[in-house]
């Protein structure tokens, strides 16, 4: 595998590992992290929550009294007092009944009780005068513990419940309202363990023991404070509940982004993402096959001929990656770097050289490009050539379309290139293409070369082929010649180019160079007097 390779398929596993670990792990420390402050919030709320019921049941308490004190409705505990008694009682959320205190005795209230009741001494007297006490039974109403404060003779009888009554029957938090004085539980649900109140020392606080976890809130008088509570197996739970739901949502995303990174991957790994590398980090090179003149045996030219040299040292046939640019668009950027390569390559074989041409292989796509003509020129300023070093090689699939293909082939055999017809007979309408465009050369694909000299009926085709190009007037090159009897087959038929193993592989240029000399000087003509090959 390619370094470059390497480094996305290490990198792509890791970033893949991460994608999932990381969002499991940030999922389970904020399940952690994310429950612990709910469940404080909700209990620092519900201590919140009381001290509000608690404020709210003393103010309509204190507001009853000033009631009665500025208009006490009649003689104390008579009807009339009574009947008022009711009315601001039934006005009051929080408090059930609003009666009078004489002597610590509560004497009548709007409950209707007969008999007077003896309170004894208060819990705690505030400091305004209001005396409380926070267990008084009532024996007619079995069961049932109620607290009463007294200002001026005057008594409000609250339900403790209807002031804590703010937990879910279901919940599993504790709650209470205990006096800051002296630790007395005024109303409470649940377990509320004594040696709380003992790190209490006025002010909000949070802890935890082994049991449970504790938020103590004071009152804004000071006087009580509330106390929210729930075991650390409840804390647990929720974060459990809310891991729950966290963690398959953190998966699924990390498993999102690690599928995302996959496909990522896959893509840079892709073969197109190999050409694309090889664009960009120019492991292209050419190389040249002469092409003889068979009445002479001189090399009049060559064909440039790509070559891929991945960055392992893996090469990579043209066959398998021509047609892969062609489908993944990329053909014009290879084809530019050919015409790149060759201005490059060629500069000192057309000066040594000048009537020789090199032969560019084009796509369709390039056949197609308003830019090709453009490029060529280019190529020919960058190599010091003329257009006639130049053979354009069109493969039937390129002429596929005449609409797009004629305009650019028209301006570039105008401009002096020269456009040969590559693969010939290999299409399906190739006679088709000789009709429509004007052309120098036809190539003589190798399947047909091959058949020649055997009985197959390939080889009657390629006589055909021949034929057909003498008529037009086009001028032959074979390809694939490989043995000495298709090329004297060959030359007996007319064709008068010819390019193969028989004559030279594909080669570097330096190498093409040394070979049109060794070829002059066997033909003993001077480089100047080399023929063109002119349509
Ligand atoms: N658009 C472009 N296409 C290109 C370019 N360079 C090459 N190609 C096309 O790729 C196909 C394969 O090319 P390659 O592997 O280079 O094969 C060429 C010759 O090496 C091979 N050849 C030549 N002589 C012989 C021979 O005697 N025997 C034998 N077995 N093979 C031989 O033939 C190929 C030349 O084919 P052609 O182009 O049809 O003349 C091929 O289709 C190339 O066209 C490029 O730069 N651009």
């Amino acid at each position: 595998m390619q370094a470059h390779k390497q480094r996305i398929f290490v990198g792509a596993w890791i970033a893949g590992v991460l994608a999932v670990v990381v969002p499991l792990a940030l999922s389970l420390y904020l399940s952690h992290r994310w429950g612990d402050e709910r469940v404080t919030a909700e209990l620092r709320q519900l201590d919140t929550d009381l001290l509000r019921r608690v404020r709210a049941s003393r103010e309509q308490s204190q507001a009853i009294f000033e009631a009665l004190k500025a208009e006490p409705g009649g003689p104390a505990c008579g009807p009339a007092q009574l009947a008022r008694m009711r009315v601001l009682a039934a006005k009051a959320s929080y408090l059930q009944a609003v009666g009078r205190i004489e002597d610590e005795v509560l004497t009548c209230s709007t409950l209707g009780l007969e008999t007077a009741i003896r309170l004894g001494i208060p819990s705690r007297v505030d400091a305004d005068g209001t005396a409380w006490w926070n267990t008084v039974e009532f024996p007619q109403i079995p069961g049932a513990k109620f607290n009463v404060a007294e200002r001026e003779g005057y008594a409000a009888i609250a339900s403790p419940d209807l002031v804590i009554d703010i937990l879910k029957p279901d919940s599993v938090i504790s709650l209470a309202q205990i006096s800051t004085r002296d630790h007395e539980i005024i109303r409470s649900r649940g377990t509320i363990l004594p040696e709380w109140f003992a790190r209490f020392e006025g002010e909000p606080i949070l802890f935890e023991d082994d049991e449970y976890l504790v938020a103590i809130q004071p009152s804004n008088t000071g006087n009580s404070a509330a106390i929210a509570a729930m075991k650390q197996s409840d804390v647990s739970q929720r974060i459990l509940q809310l891991g729950l739901r966290l963690v398959p949502l953190y998966l699924l995303g990390g498993l999102l982004l690690a599928g995302a990174i996959y496909a990522l991957a896959r893509q840079r790994l892709s073969f197109k993402a190999d050409l694309r590398y090889a664009l960009e980090h120019k492991q292209f090179y050419m190389v040249y096959q002469p092409v003889m003149e068979l009445a002479t045996g001189r090399c009049v030219g060559a064909e440039a001929l790509i070559r891929w040299n991945q960055s392992d040292g893996q090469m990579v046939s043209p066959l398998v990656f021509i047609p892969a640019a062609e489908e993944h668009g990329l053909i014009q950027q290879v084809t530019l770097q050919v015409m790149e390569m060759v201005a490059r390559d060629a500069a000192d074989l057309i000066r040594d050289y000048p009537e020789t041409h090199i032969a560019i292989n084009f796509s369709a796509e390039d056949l197609h490009s308003p830019e090709t003509e453009a490029r060529l020129q280019t190529l020919l300023k960058d190599a010091g050539a003329a257009s006639s070093n130049i053979l354009i090689e069109a493969t039937e699939r390129g002429l596929m379309t005449p609409e797009k293909a004629k305009a650019v082939l028209i301006s570039v055999r105008s401009s002096g290139f020269k456009v040969a017809i590559d693969d010939f007979g290999t299409g399906n309408s190739s006679l088709s293409y000789l009709a429509t465009y004007d052309l120098d050369f036809l190539k003589i694909d190798k399947m047909f070369v091959d058949a020649l000299g055997s009985d197959a009926p390939t080889a009657r085709v390629a006589f055909h082929i021949i034929e057909i190009a003498r008529s037009l007037g086009l001028q032959m090159i074979a390809e694939g010649v490989e043995t000495q009897a298709q090329c004297d087959i060959l030359t007996g038929a007319g064709v008068q180019y010819a390019q193969g193993w028989l004559f030279g592989k594909p080669m570097p240029m330096r190498s093409l160079v040394e070979f049109i000399g060794q070829r002059h000087r066997l033909a003993d003509v001077p480089p100047e007097h080399v023929p063109a090959t002119t349509a």
